[in-house]
């Protein structure tokens, strides 16, 4: 069973799919933090010249975790779990995610990985997997909320809060990015076939169990 999820930043992927394939015993594949790390890499080493970056990358060993209950990423190595999260990698990260060489050689290893696991399932989410990593996957959805609340629970997770101060601290990483990103992925409308779920209005339980319900549904077919 492949389960594949995409949507805009702050929509829930990470959240919802890993608890998803906690709940089922599935793996898990966080496809952004392969880009994360390919990010940290490229910010470690001082690279900039697009062409290099992607030698970079296609010399470098990425060795994404796939237990959906122990988040972790290593690069040539080096636990990179926490790095990959700082602010310096979210803002510099769609240099990588655009560049599409870079894009070609880690869809590569999603899909190796996602044939790997395969069996009994794997959720994987991203912004593509729904429409080019895997669009043959039994279950495809494209997850969205609102830009408000999506802004709302990113700043809440970054800042503790969601007064005026922090969302407009966040809205650059989360408002700014998804244009970028939105240059070489489709994620803010669904393609055909792939499910759409609006959580702006949904507990984090309630927009699990939808995701559940349409597992028991492919289940059934
Ligand atoms: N209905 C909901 N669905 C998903 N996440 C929600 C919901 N309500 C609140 N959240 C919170 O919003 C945040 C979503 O972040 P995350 O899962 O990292 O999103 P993404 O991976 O799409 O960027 C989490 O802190 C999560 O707990
Ligand atoms: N399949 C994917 C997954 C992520 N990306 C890009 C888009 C994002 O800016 C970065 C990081 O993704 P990530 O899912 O960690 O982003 P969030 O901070 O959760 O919004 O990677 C992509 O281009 N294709």
């Amino acid at each position: 069973m492949k389960i594949a999820i995409d949507g805009p930043s702050g929509s829930g992927k990470s959240s919802v799919s890993r608890a998803v394939a906690s709940r089922l015993g599935y793996a898990y594949l966080d496809t952004g933090a392969m880009y994360r790390a390919a990010c940290w890499l490229m910010l470690d080493r001082g690279v900039t010249d697009d062409d290099e970056v992607t030698a970079l990358i296609r010399s470098a060993e990425l060795e994404p975790g796939t237990d959906p209950d122990h988040e972790s990423i290593a690069v040539n190595g080096r636990d990179v779990t926490t790095a990959i999260r700082e602010d310096r990698v979210t803002s510099a990260v769609s240099k990588v995610a655009t560049n599409l060489d870079v894009r070609t050689l880690l869809i590569a290893e999603q899909r190796r990985l996602i044939a790997e696991h395969a069996e009994p399932g794997i959720v994987a989410e991203g912004r593509d997997i729904t429409t080019v990593v895997a669009p043959d996957a039994e279950v495809r959805l494209l997850l969205t909320a609102r830009e408000e609340a999506r802004l709302a629970r990113r700043a809440r997770e970054l800042h503790g809060t969601a007064d005026a101060d922090s969302l407009a601290a966040t809205r650059e990483s989360i408002v700014g990015r998804d244009a970028k990103d939105s240059t070489v992925a489709t994620f803010e409308t669904a393609s055909d076939g792939v499910h759409t779920l609006d959580s702006s209005s949904l507990t984090l339980e309630e927009t699990i169990q939808a995701v559940m319900d349409l597992v028991a549904d492919a289940h059934e077919d």
